[in-house]
Order: structure tokens, then sequence, then C-alpha cells
């Protein structure tokens, strides 16, 4: 059956009618590549109190954000200005700035030359905590997603568990200031596909995201403020052979005086860890669709070569 709206389901629904609901959602993923959680349990105290601390930093001066700008860094922790990504192939830079928080891991972790340290800014004293309290929320959150994900598609409901446990995954608040002059070329954030393994979006209540079906056409996806959006990455498309679409979006500039208001939201990249084997899972393999990825990739392989592609390294 093809649903002409994207899908918002209850996780709840996990615990208390587990098969049908695994079932819901896959196939939710599998058409969409998209679907709207609701039932998450993380608080609207918790996310306005981190939206609130993330908007007194894009509140700071240019010259204040810049110190957390690191040369080089692929944007990888603190501050990316305004001006620099670039949507994959296309020709004007996105109308954004933003912020990485990271994991944080032991320096002696095995994985610890490719996860450098974060940074936090001084400036807001209380950002370090509200931020990593959303990458935390927004980890496990993620890790229950994909349980479903790996129970409809026939692997154990821990499959991902030790996959994901250092994760190099990136919580993302952005801000999209206000438009001031008309016919701008840019966009405020180019059609795209995320690299990771699933995006969860939270607090994109703003219109603007927009969302390409399988007809070709753009659906624009305002999710209520009590529901956070997943969508698959690219790892996760390569992993499943297609089977979940990694599927392109992208963030208009709002009609008239609305271009005027600016734009927060805050996705969480949720990645493997850095040498996690990206290799096509036989269950995802049949006659029909034979394997499109004959060569395995580990996950830091495979964001690196990414990363230059959007112009962040
Ligand atoms: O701002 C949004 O709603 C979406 C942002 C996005 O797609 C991204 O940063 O990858
Ligand atoms: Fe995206």
């Amino acid at each position: 059956m093809t649903q002409s709206r994207i899908p918002t389901l209850d996780i709840r629904r996990f615990d208390t009618d587990r098969d049908a609901f695994v079932a819901e959602l896959g196939a939710a993923y599998r058409e969409w590549g998209f679907a709207g959680i609701r039932g998450h349990g993380i608080s609207d105290e918790q996310i306005a109190g981190a939206y609130d601390a993330f908007q007194r930093f894009f509140a700071l001066p240019e010259e204040v954000k810049r110190k957390y700008h690191v040369p080089g860094g692929g944007g990888a922790r603190g501050y990316t200005p305004f001006g620099v990504e670039t949507a994959k192939g296309a020709q004007h830079f996105d109308l954004k700035e933003f912020w990485h928080v990271g994991r944080e891991i032991a320096r002696d972790s095995r994985h610890a030359d490719v996860m450098p340290p974060n940074l936090w800014p001084e400036e807001v004293a209380d950002f370090r905590e509200k931020a990593y309290g959303l990458y935390t929320a927004l980890d496990q959150l993620g890790s229950r997603v994909l349980s479903a994900l790996a129970l409809h598609i026939g692997l154990p409901e821990n499959y991902f568990a030790d996959k994901t446990d250092s994760g190099n995954s990136i919580l993302r608040p952005i801000h999209y200031p206000p438009i001031t002059t008309p016919d701008v070329p840019n966009v405020r954030a180019g059609a795209h596909e995320d690299i990771n393994l699933i995006t969860l979006l939270v607090g994109a209540s703003a219109e603007g995201l927009e969302v390409l079906s399988r007809k070709g056409e753009w659906v624009p996806f305002t999710a209520d403020a009590d529901t956070i959006v997943v969508n698959i990455g690219d790892m996760l498309q390569r992993l499943t052979n297609h089977v979940y679409p990694s599927t392109t979006h992208r963030v208009v500039n709002p009609p008239g005086e609305k271009a005027r208001q600016p734009r927060y939201s805050t996705p969480f990249f949720l990645h493997p860890n850095p040498d996690f084997l990206i290799d096509v899972l036989p269950s995802c393999v049949t006659p029909d669709n034979p394997s499109r990825y004959p060569e395995p990739i580990t996950a830091q392989g495979y964001l690196e070569e990414r990363l230059r592609e959007i112009k962040l390294k």
C-alpha cells in the first residue's frame, strides 16, 4: 500500500504492540525513508532548554563565535560559520551556521584519533550540560529506532548495539538567519541525503523541510512540536542494499515576509563506530535486488569521502 503522507508513529508501541509497530515502521521507511516519532519520552522542557542555550550562542557576535571554528577540522567539533557548507553538486552555499557536538570518549580510546574532544562556548555557561543531555537522549532514542529497523529485516533486536556504542554521532544545532535580500540564489539547505545511519531531527516545527517522494514530488514535512523526525541516511541505505532508502530532502526559503524569521533546528546524526565495516547485509540481497556494493568500506572511510564532497573537508 502506498501512503500519500509521511506516517507518524508512537514509539511506545515498540513495548506494547511490537509486531504491528515494527511492521508499520518498516513499511513507512521502505516507502519514505522518513517517519515522525511520537511518544519518545524526551520532555518539552529538555528540548526547550537546549534550544534556549543554542539560541544564546548563535546570538553572540560573529567574532566570538569564530573563536570556536577549527580550520581544517572538517567542522567535526565546534562552530561552522555561515557560508561554508554546500550541498553535494550545488553551486551556492547553504544559508546556515551550525555547531557540532561529538561523543565524549576516553582520550585513550582506540577511536580517539578520529573523534576529537568537544569544544564548549564559555559565553553560554549551560551549553555543555544542555547540549550533551540532548545528545544522550537522542542517542538512546535512536538505538530504539534501530532495534525496530533491525527486527523488520530479520536481524536480532540488538544487532546495532555493539556497532554504535562508540558511534561517531554528531548533534548539530543549526541557525538559519533571517533572509533579508530578496531573490538570493541560495537556499537554507540544498537538496541532499544524510551520510550517517539514521538522523533524528528535533524541533523542526518551523516550516521549510521538504522530502522527495518516490514519485519525484517535494512533500513538506512540518512535524508537530512533540514529534521527532527520523530519517534513513546513506550508510544504512548502503548496509541494507537500498531496502531502507536514504531520501533526498531540503530546507526551502519561506515565502514573503516569513523569510525574515530565523529558523532553528537540531539534527542528531547517528553514526556507527568508526571501524564498523559497511558491508551489504546478506538478508537484503535477493535475485530482484542483487548487491549494489560488492566492496565494503569502513564508516570512517565513507565519512571522509563524503565530507570532501560537501566542502567541509
Ligand atoms: O533543518 C532541518 O530541518 C533539516 C536539516 C538537515 O537536513 C541537515 O542538516 O542534514
Ligand atoms: Fe539532512
